[in-house]
């Protein structure tokens, strides 16, 4: 595997019973780039990312992840994982769920304190620290959730749908953070289904009906199908050609 290369997906399909849901799909992700993966609901790209994350396992193919074939516990470590649901415990305040997540993490004492307060300040909650998370907005509980996978600095952060139910300003928000954890050296893997998103990311994964349709830059992608917008692009690729 290149030095470049930090996610390498290859002839990867799954099969839930007789249905296919990933078919053969082969990608590769390079370092501290911001890869989108773009596709209707239903197209497969929760799957996909569990499957890099190490939480699925491919039906076939391989998926090695830091030149590391997956699943690996070991690697595992080094990826922050944020579902589409937020895994919080609303009873607790915000401080209280991170000191769980720290606490899993290994994560102890002084260092601890000082993550909680890094990704904190990282997600704009500083001062919602101690705050029961059930009196959270639906932002605020994103936001903390992407605060709590980034806690172990991780190498590799796989988001899935980060931005759902979340307003234009606050999207807007997430996303300058996301920029700036690339900037750190992180390598950041994001499903969406929001057009605007994906001409943020530096490469993007077209996928419908568990198929790879185009992979390439917002700007390649739009040159190579002369459409105006992705979503242009992705209804060319996807065979509604004009
Ligand atoms: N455990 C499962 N058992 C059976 N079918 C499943 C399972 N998980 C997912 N699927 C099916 O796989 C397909 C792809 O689902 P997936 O959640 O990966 O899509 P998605 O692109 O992430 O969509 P969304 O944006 O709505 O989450 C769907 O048809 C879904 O019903």
């Amino acid at each position: 595997m290149s030095e470049t290369v930090c996610i390498r997906v290859e002839h990867v399909s799954k099969r839930f019973g007789k249905k296919i849901v990933i078919e053969d799909i082969t990608m590769d992700v390079k370092k501290g780039e911001i890869f989108g993966m773009l596709g209707p609901s239903g197209a497969g790209k929760t799957t996909l990312v569990k499957m890099i994350a190490g939480i699925a396992e491919a039906t076939s193919g391989t998926i090695h992840v830091l030149n590391t074939k997956m699943p690996n516990l070991q690697v595992m470590k080094r990826i922050g994982f944020m579902a589409q649901s937020d895994a919080l415990y609303g009873e607790l305040t915000a401080l209280e769920n991170l000191q769980f997540f720290a606490a899993i993490y290994g994560l102890k004492g002084k260092k601890q304190k000082q993550r909680i307060e890094e990704v904190m300040e990282l997600v704009n909650l500083s001062e919602h620290m101690k705050k029961t998370v059930n009196n959270y907005s639906g932002g605020m509980k994103r936001r903390l959730s992407l605060a709590a996978c980034l806690l172990h600095e991780p190498e590799v952060l796989i988001l899935d749908e980060p931005t759902v139910g979340i307003d234009p300003v606050l999207r807007q928000s997430i996303w300058e953070e996301l920029e700036r954890i690339r900037q750190k050296g992180t390598t950041i893997v994001v499903t969406t289904h929001v057009m605007d998103e994906a001409e943020k990311c530096q490469r993007l994964a077209m996928i419908r009906d568990g198929r790879l349709i185009a992979v390439g830059s917002p700007e390649e992608l739009k040159k190579r199908t002369n459409s105006q917008t992705i979503e242009e692009a992705f209804l060319y690729f996807g065979g509604a050609r004009k």
